[in-house]
């Protein structure tokens, strides 16, 4: 087990908006975190990476409790890529340069660009490198974001709704390739999600999230019609295709 989250309790002054969460992600695992609007995922993942501090609870990275680790020695093992993120005027290299901080102790090593470029490639954003980012589109930007996330080599890569500015060939192609990053690296991942046929695709694992609490969390044999109706107010149709589950609002 990579990740473990015992307990965790959070309220924005008296709303509450997390409710004793707990699971356990292992090395390697993708993990979708589904549930409606408000329901308290963006929530989970800032409680996870130590943005926000949970009433109560207690997160564990390899055993190791968060609460006892600085800021920079988080970052060493959890990235986030939030859903809206406001970053000053620079290059895309730069950007994504700047994942490799919680690394740099006074100088950019020749390993720190090696790394920035291996990733520019994987994710075809390499033409784009001298590019400003603020003149990138919304899926570019998005991009950019992962890429910045992964330059930071974390064991476990947290993504608030990562694919919501991509069209459909980069929401797959950017989906396939964190996935094949986390087997081949041994990466965890959590992404928060709202396309249904994506996470299956994508995930390992799953976390229905309903009013602060976790209403179910486990493999593909958890997203049943009866969950999407208990979940999200919406009748649904669950087919086989190819092999797949393919969820059909009806
Ligand atoms: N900074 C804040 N101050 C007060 N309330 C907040 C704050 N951020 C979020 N909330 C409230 O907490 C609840 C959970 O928000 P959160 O962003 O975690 O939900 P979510 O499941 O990620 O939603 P979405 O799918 O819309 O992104 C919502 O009711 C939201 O209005």
């Amino acid at each position: 087990m990579i990740l473990k989250v015992d307990n965790l309790t959070f309220s924005y002054r008296s709303k509450k908006v997390l409710d004793k969460v707990s699971f356990s992600i292992d090395k390697g695992e993708c993990v979708a975190v589904l549930g409606v609007n408000g329901a308290g995922k963006s929530t989970l993942l800032k409680c996870i990476n130590k943005i926000l501090k949970p009433d109560g609870g207690c997160v564990f990275i390899e055993g190791k409790n968060l609460n006892k680790m600085l800021q920079i020695e988080v970052a060493r093992n959890i990235a986030y890529v939030p859903q809206r993120a406001n970053v000053s005027r620079m290059t895309v290299f730069d950007a994504v340069l700047l994942g490799r901080k919680p690394y740099i102790n006074l100088d950019v090593t020749d390993k720190d660009i090696e790394i920035v470029n291996d990733i520019l490639k994987h994710l075809s954003l390499e033409s784009y490198s001298l590019k400003y980012i603020d003149e990138l589109s919304g899926g570019e930007f998005q991009k950019v974001l992962i890429a910045r996330a992964l330059a930071q080599q974390p064991k476990v890569l947290l993504l608030d709704e990562p694919t919501s500015n991509l069209d459909l060939k980069n929401q797959i192609e950017v989906l396939d390739f964190i996935k094949n990053i986390a087997k081949e690296k041994g990466i965890s991942v959590i992404v928060v999600i709202h396309d249904l046929n994506l996470a299956l695709r994508f995930a390992d694992k799953f976390i229905l999230m309903k009013d602060s609490k976790i209403y179910s969390a486990g493999g593909e044999e958890i997203i049943t019609e009866k969950a999407i109706r208990d979940v999200y107010s919406v009748d649904v149709e669950i087919e086989n295709i190819r092999n797949k589950k393919i969820i059909i609002p009806i």
